[in-house]
C-alpha cells in the first residue's frame, strides 16, 4: 500500500506567519481527504456526536493531546453530548497544510 499521501502520517509544521493561506483550490483538494469537514471563511470545521458527555469530554482530552503533540490548537465548542471542532492557522489568518494534518488525526481518532 502506498501511504506517502497519507495526511495523517505527517506532522504540522510550526508556522509563525509569513506565508500566505492556502488558497481555496489547494484547500478543497485537501478537504477531500477528510470525512465530512465542512470549508466556509477560511476554516474547516466538523461536529463529532456521542452517547454521553463522559464519551465527549474523553474525546475533547484526547484531541488536547493531538494538539499538544502538533503544537496546532483548534477551536472547541464542547456539549453534552456533541463538540464541534474548527481549524485554522491564527499566525496567517486562514488554512494552511497544519488545519487538515490535525483534522485528519482527530478523524482517525474518532474512528478507534
Ligand atoms: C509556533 C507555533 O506553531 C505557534 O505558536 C502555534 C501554536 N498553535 C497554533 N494553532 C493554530 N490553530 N494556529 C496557529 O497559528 C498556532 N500557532
Amino acid at each position: 500500500m502506498d501511504t506517502t499521501c497519507d495526511i495523517t502520517s505527517r506532522h504540522c509544521v510550526p508556522c509563525e506567519g509569513g506565508v500566505p493561506a492556502l488558497a481555496d483550490s489547494a484547500a478543497r483538494e485537501l478537504l477531500a481527504q477528510l470525512d465530512d469537514w465542512t470549508l466556509a471563511d477560511g476554516r474547516i470545521e466538523k461536529t463529532f456526536r456521542f452517547k454521553n458527555h463522559h464519551q465527549t469530554m474523553a474525546f475533547v482530552n484526547a484531541v488536547a493531546w493531538i494538539s499538544h503533540r502538533e503544537d496546532h490548537h483548534p477551536e472547541l465548542t464542547v456539549g453534552y453530548a456533541d463538540c464541534r471542532i474548527r481549524y485554522w492557522t491564527h499566525a496567517i489568518g486562514g488554512l494552511s497544510e497544519n488545519d487538515f494534518i490535525c483534522a485528519a488525526k482527530v478523524d482517525r481518532l474518532f474512528a478507534l
